[in-house]
């Protein structure tokens, strides 16, 4: 990632309405040169045409920012999604272009909670429809006799931030709450008084049920006509997060047949739904996607955003990111080290052979096995595609990117790193070749190789390298030294390693000067070397 300073104009486009006092970190930003652009409300072909220098786009769930927005937009470096929900965005398009895209997955849960239960009381009471019925001068206290929630099972599908809030609340309300979430334990329920259930046995007790998951491909009509079918008649339905979790169709047809006392929805398939089927059902109540309009919520998630595009730019790093590994800030501030010598070691590989990568084996010995090493994979993939693919390549797509050309990644942890305290090893398959490297962090004194192939060194990867690979006879490394200076190439340091007398040698000498092809095949026709390798670092 990059890190930026006053010297370059980042261009933050705001494309939907966000809380002005949201916004307020970019506004008072000061070490950054931020040129904040809001203009909101554009159809697709507007956005397109006004974001090829855009740096930032800032949206919440109106704006759909679609691979062509991706594409047309040549500078963008970071999305951020003032809200939860990220299906408004194409994902795979953004991690392919290396956009990192962050949401605040925190500031709307309580509005989101809450509206939740303001639907489903209103919904077991249809307060809108008698609301209605007064407004048109109609005293009807006979049509809408309701039901008490106290006492009735709901049904909380995706058990996260806002299902376990709407369960607090409902419990307050003195329900019995069942809920599902496959990463629910049977501990979590417990300490929360909920009963752990399958969506089947939900269906199949509950008097109320509401959906709070994302929209998924495996979530997409998750409560079709099947788990109607299962449900008791009467149950009543409440939908404020995604739209597509419920399948509309098969909503409206258990309505009419009575299966489904009522609906209460937040959300729909295709939004703004102004012309919507079920909203000609008396029995469903609606609103237009205000789960997370509130004043609290709306300056919560912009903020958020906000800090974290200053965040990006300040330290290249992110507190929500969607499309990468996101590890909690302790965790990753005990990474975050490794970072440069993970990214150095790929690119030492990416150096050292000219065959396309099959296979990367990532070892992480002793300390840093400890840690969530996801990170630093990344940085050992971007150092080893930046070679063919530039500054196109970075943490967000390097694993993407690595996976695409076929490359088989596999991680591996171990406790002992012979005598260092962390180690890094890296060994990299090409279709005729195998190569290996390792890195350390030396306490104080920064990182270092250690390891290439089967050979000790001790080098800084630093700088223009000179890896050279010599039969262990008497004079290589004069020849070498000696070829150098005619050359005007200055050494620096110097290095050498050997598995057995006699056998074959490595050299590796750091040099102040860039080698050159020609340099290269000077030295390689020396008498006993065997191959010689430029890597800058
Ligand atoms: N109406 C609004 O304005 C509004 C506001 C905020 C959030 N939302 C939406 O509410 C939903 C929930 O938000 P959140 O902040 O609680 O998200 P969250 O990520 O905290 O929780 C979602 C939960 O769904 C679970 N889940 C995933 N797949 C599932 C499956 N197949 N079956 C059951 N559970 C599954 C996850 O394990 C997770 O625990 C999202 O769709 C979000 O976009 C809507
Ligand atoms: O932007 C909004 O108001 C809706 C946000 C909400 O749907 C979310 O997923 O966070």
């Amino acid at each position: 990632m990059t890190t930026a300073t006053k010297t370059r104009t980042i261009n933050v486009f705001i494309a939907d309405p966000l809380s002005e006092d949201g916004i307020f970190p970019l506004r008072q930003e000061q070490d950054l040169d931020l040129n904040i652009i809001v203009d909101t409300g554009l159809a697709p072909e507007e956005l397109i045409a006004k974001i090829a220098n855009v740096d930032v786009l800032l949206v919440r769930s109106q704006t759909t920012v679609t691979r062509e927005v991706i594409e047309a937009a040549k500078s963008l470096k970071l999305i951020g999604r003032a809200g939860v929900g990220v299906d408004n965005i194409d994902l795979a398009a953004a991690t392919e272009h290396g956009i990192i895209v962050v949401n605040a997955p925190d500031g709307n849960t309580n509005s989101a909670a809450e509206h939740t239960i303001a639907m489903m009381t209103s919904l077991a009471r249809h307060i809108p429809q008698a609301f209605n019925t007064l407004k048109n001068g109609k005293w009807d206290r006979k049509s809408f006799v309701g039901v008490e929630l106290k006492n009735k099972t709901l049904g909380v599908v995706g058990f996260g931030r806002i299902g376990v809030e709407v369960a607090y609340r409902a419990k307050g309300q003195r329900m019995n709450v069942m809920a599902y979430d496959p990463f629910l334990t049977d501990e979590r329920a417990k300490e929360l008084g909920v009963t752990k259930a399958t969506v089947e046995e939900i269906c199949v007790a509950a008097d109320f049920i509401t959906v709070h998951t994302p929209l998924l491909p495996e979530t997409r009509n998750l409560i079709n006509k099947d788990k109607f079918a299962m449900m008791k008649d009467g149950v009543r339905i409440i939908n404020c997060a995604r739209g597509g979790i419920i399948n509309e169709d098969d909503l409206y047809d258990a309505i009419v047949a009575g299966k489904v006392a009522g609906a209460a929805l937040d959300v729909f398939v295709s939004e703004p739904a102004t012309d919507h089927k079920l909203l000609t059902l008396p029995q469903v109540i609606a609103t237009p996607h205000l789960g997370a309009s509130t004043i609290e919520a709306q300056e919560s998630v912009a903020v958020d955003v906000s800090n974290d595009i200053i965040k990006f730019y300040k330290t290249g790093t992110v507190t929500n990111p969607v499309n990468m590994p996101s590890i909690p800030k302790e965790l990753l501030a005990q990474v975050e080290p490794f970072f440069e010598l993970a990214e150095k070691l790929g690119s030492f590989l990416s150096q050292v052979t000219t065959e396309p990568v099959k296979e990367i084996n990532l070892s992480y010995a002793g300390e840093v096995a400890n840690y969530d090493v996801r990170p630093l994979t990344s940085n050992a993939l971007k150092g080893l595609l930046s070679k063919n693919h530039g500054n196109h390549v970075n943490d967000v797509n390097a694993r993407y990117l690595s996976e695409r050309i076929g490359m088989k990644i596999n991680e591996h942890k171990t406790t002992t790193a012979k005598g260092f305290t962390s180690l890094i090893t890296i060994e990299i398959i090409t279709a005729n070749e195998t190569h290996t490297v390792a890195g350390t962090l030396l306490n104080g004194l920064g990182a270092r190789i250690v390891k290439v192939e089967d050979y000790v060194v001790d080098v800084i990867p630093q700088g223009h390298l000179l890896y050279i690979k010599n039969t262990d006879k008497p004079g290589a490394i004069g020849r070498v030294a000696t070829k150098l200076a005619e050359k005007e190439i200055n050494i620096a340091t110097m290095q050498v390693g050997r598995a057995q007398v006699g056998g074959t040698a490595v050299m590796m000498l750091t040099v102040d000067n860039v080698v050159t092809e020609e340099d290269l095949v000077f030295v390689a026709q020396l008498e006993n070397i065997d191959e010689v390798k430029a890597i800058n670092l």
